[in-house]
């Protein structure tokens, strides 16, 4: 059995106004969870998530500076990849650098709706880890996020099946193209229309190890969300 901790990011993205940000965090901070790792943030908000459970995550690709002290970063976002321009190579030299300065990263992958119509799902995540795992050697601090950029902010979720035969290839890929233990040991989480309704199922998948959440997270269900790791401790 792998011993992968349960990782749920919340990626707030430029949603919701002071007020939301304080009422989640509030909920959060009185909400019996888990002690997984839980983050959540965005580039502006210092939200004082209780300690024990929390960490706060910097937004999509900004605060690459230490002095920020924003111990995780989100890279890779297909929002980023598509409106900003961002390469896989790009992506992976931010992963490589935010990784020297210190910050833990979630990286992001996924492919489009074409892409998967075409049948070139796993060629496509496979070509965006690749170029990250040219760049780096030490997985410790990388948190991979398989994120269906037709199930981003659409309603439309990837079964759970679905997404485990991608997170089942991405690992097979770590597996043969970096080491057995990286393999093992790094988290591969799921985005993409991510709710209290659906996490359970999920998260049920022996390959899914977590969620990044968006809309979602700043919502109270974002409690139900991560309270879904125990249908790992409970299969165990
Ligand atoms: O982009 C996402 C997380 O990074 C997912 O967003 P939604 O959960 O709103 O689909």
């Amino acid at each position: 059995m792998a011993s992968r901790k349960f990782f749920v990011g919340g990626n707030w993205k430029c949603n919701g106004t002071g007020e939301d940000v304080k009422k989640i965090v509030t909920v959060l901070n009185q909400a019996e969870v888990p002690s997984e790792d839980v983050v959540a943030g965005q580039g502006a908000a210092a939200a004082g998530l209780r300690r024990r459970s929390a960490e706060l995550l910097g937004a999509q690709g900004r605060r690459l500076h230490r002095r920020d002290q924003v111990p995780w970063v989100i890279l890779g976002h297909s929002e980023r990849r598509a409106l900003l321009g961002e390469s896989s190579d790009f992506v992976a030299d931010k992963v490589a650098y935010a990784l020297t300065q210190g910050l833990k990263v979630i990286a992001c992958i996924g492919e489009t709706l074409e892409q998967r119509e075409a049948g070139t799902t796993m060629d496509v995540v496979a070509a965006q880890t690749k170029a990250i795992a040219e760049k780096i050697s030490d997985w410790t601090n990388i948190v991979l996020a398989y994120e269906p950029v037709w199930a981003i902010g659409t309603g439309k979720v990837a079964t759970p099946a679905q997404a485990q035969e991608v997170h089942d290839g991405l690992r097979k890929w770590l597996h043969s193209n970096v080491s057995p233990a990286v393999a093992e040991l790094t988290r591969i989480i799921y985005g993409g229309s991510v709710n209290g309704a659906n996490c359970k199922e999920l998260a049920a998948q022996p390959d899914v190890d977590g969620f990044l959440v968006g809309g979602a997270s700043l919502k109270p269900e974002f409690v139900d969300i991560i309270k879904s790791a125990t249908v790992k401790s409970s299969s165990a």
